[in-house]
């Protein structure tokens, strides 16, 4: 990405950053905002990283700066755990497989903007398994410190953006990415510019001082992003903080298979799922490897593969497609019919 412009995808506009967030002496401070944590939240980071330190297998990573969604699901799942912020997903993956988190919070999937995190390459790559999952309400307030005047700029994440598309457009506000949501409210906490907010969560707003403009901001009334847990296959729930959550009764497995890119070869793959009446309620493909010969699918299915119909539909998977790999089998939180 050039300093001088990013691209959001998903949104056809593109963002000018070092045009806008520049010092008065025209240098950018693209770097440092990409990089590391705005002053605001160096602190609070530090303190919260030092507390994990202690008792990491109490920690649960999360990407983002204190205050944001990833955070408020931690909170929410895990009331008894120490959060651990992450500067990016591979950082917060990362403190799983080293040891310094239990656990770790990642973000997939939005009810109004789609998918979030690249699970398809981050999770194999990671080898942690997916051990629950978690939908939280989104809340987006566009906040601002005291004295900003008439707002004409704002500060994100992506998937917040994009979730706040129209009513962005429809108020005339340029859109702006950053790293996470409550990071984007340290930022402008810290820049203090006429005409610059951020959409944060109403915490991050209590956390960096600013005030709340507008509350409940979103493109449509349901505004929920899927979250899942990862940690290590070896780890046993026992071990870790328990999770709070109301359950559906059922399971889920995710799955992640690669299959040629020949007629019917995903039809095969996929059949025995309908014929033995099990539910896919999820289904991305990607292109895999260099050549677009194979596509790799990422799938959730309701079940788990002890039951029967679960298990024959995983054998007429593994018959008909190639790196068939069991991501993670953990409790549904939401009913999915
Ligand atoms: O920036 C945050 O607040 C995050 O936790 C990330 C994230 C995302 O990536 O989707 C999480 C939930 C919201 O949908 C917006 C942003």
């Amino acid at each position: 990405m050039k300093p001088e412009t990013a691209f959001i995808p998903r949104l056809n506009f593109y963002i000018l950053w070092s045009s806008y967030l520049s010092d008065s002496d025209g240098k950018s401070n693209h770097t440092d905002m990409m990089d590391d944590y705005s002053a605001s939240a160096k602190a609070l980071v530090a303190e919260m990283q030092a507390k994990a330190a202690l008792s990491p297998t109490k920690a649960v990573a999360f990407q983002g700066a204190p205050g944001c969604n990833s955070n408020i699901a931690i909170q929410d799942l895990f009331p008894d755990s120490l959060p651990l912020p992450c500067f990016s997903f591979a950082d917060a993956l990362t403190a799983v497989k080293e040891g310094r988190a239990g656990r770790a919070m990642i973000p997939i999937e939005n009810s109004l903007n789609g998918r979030v995190a690249d699970m398809h390459f981050l999770l194999p790559e990671s080898g942690l398994t997916i051990q629950a999952e978690y939908f939280l309400p989104i809340n987006h307030c566009l906040v601002a410190p005291k004295g900003a005047g008439e707002i004409t700029h704002v500060l994100s994440h992506p998937q917040a953006l994009g979730q706040c598309r129209h009513w962005l457009q429809a108020h005339n506000l340029r859109a702006l990415a950053h790293a996470d949501t409550a990071g984007a409210a340290a930022e402008v906490a810290d820049r203090k510019q006429a005409g610059l907010a951020a959409l944060s969560p109403a915490l991050a707003a209590k956390l960096y001082g600013l005030e709340i403009l507008e509350k409940g901001i979103a493109d449509g009334d349901t505004n929920i992003t899927r979250f899942v847990v990862l940690a290590e296959a070896d780890t046993a729930l026992q071990d870790l903080p328990p999770i709070r959550q109301n359950l559906s009764g059922k399971m889920m497995t995710s799955l992640l298979f690669t299959v040629k890119n020949t007629p019917s070869a995903l039809l095969n793959a996929i059949k025995g799922f309908g014929d033995n009446q099990v539910n896919m309620t999820k289904l991305e493909s990607y292109q895999h490897g260099a050549s677009f010969s194979a596509t790799q699918f990422y799938a959730d299915v309701e079940g788990e593969p002890s039951e029967d119909n679960v298990a024959r539909a995983l054998d007429i998977l593994q018959e008909n497609a190639c790196d068939l790999r069991i991501l993670g089998v953990y409790a549904q939180a939401r009913p999915r019919q």
